[in-house]
């Protein structure tokens, strides 16, 4: 059994909780690690497993608790069935075993992240798995089982309702963020819209396949409204297929073809698709239409695996737009910098697949080409930050998030913004087993990685706090009131005293007969007693918030006190604090300084060494061209010298050959001829020429003398013969 040992899974959870818990040794680490552990916070991983379709499938997944689960390799799949079965255990943040509900998943993971939203910060929710295991089925869910997407406009509708700002009162710049309107701007804007046909249509009436859910969560656990805020709320819808981005809310109908989109950075250093169509809504059902308007748009195929298989990765963004309101329910001030905006990123991607599982040909190979590359970048980009993370000393690597539209998309969370959420779709089947693995792998890596959570900045508009209760609370038994006036109930239990009436109008009385006018008198004296009561009630009731006023404004001028005093003593640790940073300021710039003229020595020096460089080049080249001459040189002389030699050796052999056939011819005509004195001088002096040109022949050459003598010539010396006797006298060498 492979399994980590309980001792690995604790010693991770220790590290990890380590990352997040302040160390206790010194203060001043304390405080850094306080800070720490506020803003950074890992990617929570949930893992949600599907129910097998009949109870004779096997299983390949075992649940120990609500965080471990294990992995067993299925036994059809082993070579050998003696072989031990290969383990893996997994711990993630929550285990949603095949029977939990929609509403289970929506309370763990997505009602924390609306919340979230709701204070203004950004989130990211998405789903992973292999195709099949049910990811749509938890982002979306059908018409009876919704899934986490039409909860959370539910929750966040309820939330918001009562704090929602007239419609166009926010209005997108398109550069992802949002400007204030005027009040007659947004009455033009919303005249316009109300004129439209097809919105007349949508307000009247909402029959979809897909229905808000009407119970999503318990209102009064959540937290977060600011209740002296007005909210609006806005969606995006995007698809990212084939790694191009489209718009699933373009206008036009469904059947045009869609424009794909950049990914631009606003800014904020937040990343958005240029010119996407954000619609601003009033209502999950409003919400929930426009979603299945581009659902219908979205990229669906049908794969062995799945007959409705998503093949692309789809973006739901809720945008919730914040600002503060002034006791008149008006948003207090037209500047857009008052303005909060909180995003929460619903994502389902489209299913990891392997194309001898699906089967897949043609178009669908390519998509799933294109699904996996994306799904690899993901958990690229996922394993490099974690090693950015944990390893602080080494040179950050870079992480590649635009090698795909859909990491390029999720940058700016992954960069720091906001909390990062994965569910984990398996589909415990055994035939899944090899991809499951895969699954796992990542999200057990990617629960390691932290993200920096930011605190939305809010602009201080220096009012009240609770600025809008007492409208509200005036409104509501005024309305009431009217209620109470025309409707039989009696039964309405008005706060009356808080509005400070002394009750209904003066009733109506007749006296035509004596019994009628006792009757009238005995109501018009019980109407006189409980408006007297009442005026006594209200009298009190006015003394005592008088009291109370009064107590309150003595605390508030304390308070304001203690705040001034507090103010000041901030003014100047201000003061000291910017001087502080200027003086840094001025030193970070004379470093600046001192490290250009660094870097422009180095320029310098690397120049000069490239110049020298090129000129040892040069004259290596010189060189080496020498030397090929020199060699050149060396082989013609050779040449030559060869040449010369066989010239010199077949002279030498042909020269004493020719001469001693004439010499010998000559001795035979003048022994024949005569025998006289001059004519054997004669001789003589021949033979002499002869020796003369001897002088070269090589040593130990025999020559035939007129005696007929054979002589040895010796190269070592020179060689005479005496006229008269035919001797060789031999010298030596000088
Ligand atoms: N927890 C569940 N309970 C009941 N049915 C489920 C569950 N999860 C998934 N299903 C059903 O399984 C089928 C496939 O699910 P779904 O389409 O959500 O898979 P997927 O992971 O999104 O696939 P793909 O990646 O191909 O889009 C659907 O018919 C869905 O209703």
């Amino acid at each position: 059994m492979m399994t980590r040992t309980p001792m690995k899974v604790t010693e991770m959870l220790q590290q990890r909780e380590l990352r997040t818990q302040p160390l206790p040794s010194a203060k001043q680490t304390e405080k850094a690690s306080n800070v720490l552990a506020k803003t950074r916070e890992p990617v929570h991983v949930f893992c949600r497993l599907k129910p097998l379709l009949s109870d004779g499938d096997l299983c390949c997944v075992r649940v120990i608790n609500s965080t471990k689960i294990i992995l067993e390799q299925p036994f059809q799949v082993l070579d050998n069935k003696q072989a031990a079965q290969k383990e893996t255990q997994y711990v993630f943040r929550h285990i949603f075993e095949s029977q939990a509900s929609q509403q289970d998943i929506f309370s763990a993971v997505a009602q924390p992240m609306v919340e979230s939203l709701i204070r203004g910060h950004n989130g990211l929710l998405f789903t992973y798995g292999v195709t099949g295991s049910g990811k749509t089925y938890t982002m979306t869910g059908d018409a009876n089982n919704q899934g986490i997407m039409p909860r959370c406009l539910d929750t966040l509708f309820r939330t918001i309702s009562g704090y929602q700002a007239k419609k166009f009162i926010f209005k997108s710049d398109h550069l992802n963020s949002f400007e204030i309107q005027l009040e007659a701007d947004a009455r033009s804007d919303r005249h316009i819209e109300n004129n439209q046909y097809f919105k007349r249509e949508l307000k009247r009436k909402y029959a979809g396949p897909l229905t808000p859910c009407q119970d999503s969560c318990d209102l009064t656990l959540l937290q977060g409204i600011n209740k002296d805020n007005m909210y609006a709320v806005f969606i995006t819808y995007v698809e990212v297929y084939n790694n191009s981005v489209y718009d699933l809310l373009e206008e036009g109908n469904v059947e045009k073809r869609l424009q794909s989109r950049i990914i631009r950075e606003d800014a904020n250093h937040n990343m958005f698709v240029h010119g996407v169509r954000e619609i601003e809504i009033e209502s999950a059902e409003e919400a929930i239409e426009v979603f299945q308007t581009g659902q219908k748009r979205k990229r669906m195929g049908h794969t062995v695996l799945n007959a409705e298989s998503s093949r692309s990765h789809s973006v739901f963004n809720i945008r919730l737009v914040q600002a503060p309101a002034n006791c008149q329910e008006e948003l207090a001030s037209p500047d857009a910098r008052t303005i909060t905006i909180g995003q929460l990123s619903l994502v389902d991607l489209a299913g990891s697949e392997r194309s001898s599982r699906t089967k897949n040909t043609g178009l669908r190979l390519r998509e799933a080409g294109n699904i996996n590359n994306s799904l690899l970048t993901l958990r690229t980009c996922l394993a490099y930050l974690r090693e950015n993370q944990q390893q602080t000393n080494a040179a950050p690597k870079i992480i590649p998030y635009r090698d795909a539209k859909i990491t390029h998309l999720f940058k700016n969370y992954f960069d720091g913004e906001g909390q990062v959420s994965m569910i984990v779709c398996i589909n415990p089947r055994a035939e899944d087993y090899d991809e499951n693995v895969q699954v796992m792998k990542f999200a057990e890596m990617a629960q390691e990685v932290q993200i920096v959570r930011a605190t939305p900045i809010k602009y201080n508009l220096g009012l009240a706090s609770g600025r809008r209760k007492p409208n509200k609370i005036r409104k509501t038994p005024v309305s009431n009131l009217d209620g109470f006036d025309n409707a039989e109930d009696k039964n309405v239990d008005a706060d009356v005293r808080l509005v400070y009436t002394l009750g209904l109008g003066f009733p109506e009385y007749k006296i035509d007969t004596p019994a009628q006018a006792e009757s009238s008198i005995q109501d018009l004296t019980q109407y006189l007693v409980r408006r007297t009561e009442r005026r006594k009630i209200l009298r009190t009731d006015l003394e005592s918030k008088f009291d109370g006023l009064r107590v309150h404004l003595m605390q508030m001028e304390k308070e304001n006190l203690s705040l001034n005093r507090e103010l000041d003593s901030l003014h100047t640790c201000y003061k000291k604090e910017l001087d502080r940073s200027s003086a840094l300021e001025s030193k970070i710039r004379v470093h600046e300084n001192s490290i250009d003229f660094l870097n422009n020595t180095v320029k310098r020096r690397e120049r000069q060494i490239d110049d020298i460089k090129r000129q040892l080049k040069h004259q290596q080249t010189l060189l080496d061209k020498k030397d090929e001459e020199k060699e050149n040189q060396r082989k013609t002389l050779n040449a030559k010298l060869t040449v010369e030699r066989d010239k010199h050796n077949r002279l030498r052999k042909l020269k004493p050959a020719t001469l001693e056939d004439s010499i010998r011819s000559k001795d035979e005509n003048l022994s024949e001829q005569c025998s006289s004195r001059e004519q054997s001088s004669a001789v003589e002096s021949l033979r002499i020429a002869f020796v003369t040109t001897a002088k070269s022949t090589p040593r130990n050459t025999k020559y035939l003398t007129r005696r007929g003598t054979a002589t040895v010539v010796d190269r070592r010396h020179r060689s005479f013969l005496t006229p008269d006797e035919g001797h060789i006298i031999k010298r030596s060498r000088i």
